[in-house]
């Protein structure tokens, strides 16, 4: 089977260049209006769909991003690939501004944001114990790394509740005693959502900023941010434009992502609520219609 790859642009990357056949596509889920339309077509030979996260304008903040519908929406379209291209702060020196970090755990300290598809009437566990894909990461790390940019093989991604950034206490406290490198508001649920959907997911993080840890950078300052964002708005596009040649299209993915849901649910076949049911239909249709 082919594979759809879906990106979905965080703060900086509204829109991608390029696209044969480009469309723009309002998709209607069970879990609400997801961020934007979503613009589809194909880059040589590659069915992509691409969705800005926070919107066209920047209208949805870290919290309150659809991400369910985000996600769902994506399965509807077809996508079995996401890639997450996303400014993140950095806890490391070596893992500077400007450079990419191929991500590989996360620390989810999101509060408050619906991180599940599942619930009462279908429980569902799925494993996190390996988040990201690594079939898509090697396709992402060598498609930056043509692209030009620094590129970071495996990295911690810290998911903080924001709308602000941290305290300098935080700052330390994740970077000294929990071991994370990169930290962001948005990729947490989407990670979780996307293996719940049995979607390949990666966080490919751009680093824009020392967060406030460092001593020789002051506190973190949406400028700096988009200061770099904007420098490195060419290496995005440019990893965007070199991923069809590199993404293999082996199915199923040799690391179970899209089999995320085998042994998952709990609930039994007559307790289930159908109303749920219904909900669940493009995300767990495989596993439930079965
Ligand atoms: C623009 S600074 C804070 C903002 O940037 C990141 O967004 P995204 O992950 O969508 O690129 C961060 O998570 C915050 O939402
Ligand atoms: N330092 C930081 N903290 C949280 N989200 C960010 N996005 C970009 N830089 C960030």
């Amino acid at each position: 089977m082919a594979r759809k790859l879906g990106i979905l642009g965080g703060s900086g990357l509204y829109e991608i260049e390029g696209l044969q056949g480009a469309a723009w596509t309002e998709v209607e889920t069970p879990w609400g209006k997801p961020s934007d339309a979503f613009f589809t077509g194909s880059l040589n030979g590659l069915d992509l769909v691409f969705l800005p996260r926070h919107g066209s304008g920047h209208v949805h903040a870290p919290g309150d991003v659809p991400y369910r519908a985000n996600i769902d929406a994506m399965k509807r379209l077809g996508v079995t690939d996401i890639l997450s291209i996303s400014a993140c702060g950095s806890f490391r020196e070596e893992m500077a501004p400007g450079d990419f970090v191929a991500i590989d755990q996360f620390i989810d300290r999101t509060v408050g944001r619906p991180s599940s598809f599942f619930g009462s009437g279908c429980v569902a566990h799925v494993s996190m114990a390996h988040p990201t894909c690594p079939r898509l990461a090697r396709a992402a790390v060598a498609a930056a790394r043509e692209a030009g940019a620094t590129v970071h093989e495996g990295g911690t991604y810290l998911a903080m509740e924001g709308p602000q950034f941290s305290s300098l206490a935080e700052s330390r406290m994740y970077r000294e005693s929990w071991g994370a490198d990169i930290i962001g508001m948005t990729n947490m649920p989407e990670a979780k959502l996307a293996r719940e959907a049995e979607i390949c997911f990666l966080t490919l993080a751009m680093v824009t900023d020392y967060d406030s840890w460092h001593p020789d950078h002051g506190s973190v300052d949406i400028r700096e941010i988009l200061a770099t964002l904007a420098a490195n708005a060419g290496h995005a596009k440019g990893t965007v434009a070199a991923m069809p040649g590199l993404l293999d299209h082996e199915t199923p993915c040799p690391h179970g992502c899209d089999r995320a849901l085998e042994h998952a649910i709990m609930t039994k076949p007559a307790a289930r609520d159908p109303a749920l049911l219904a909900k669940l239909s493009a995300v767990a249709g495989r596993v439930l219609e079965a």
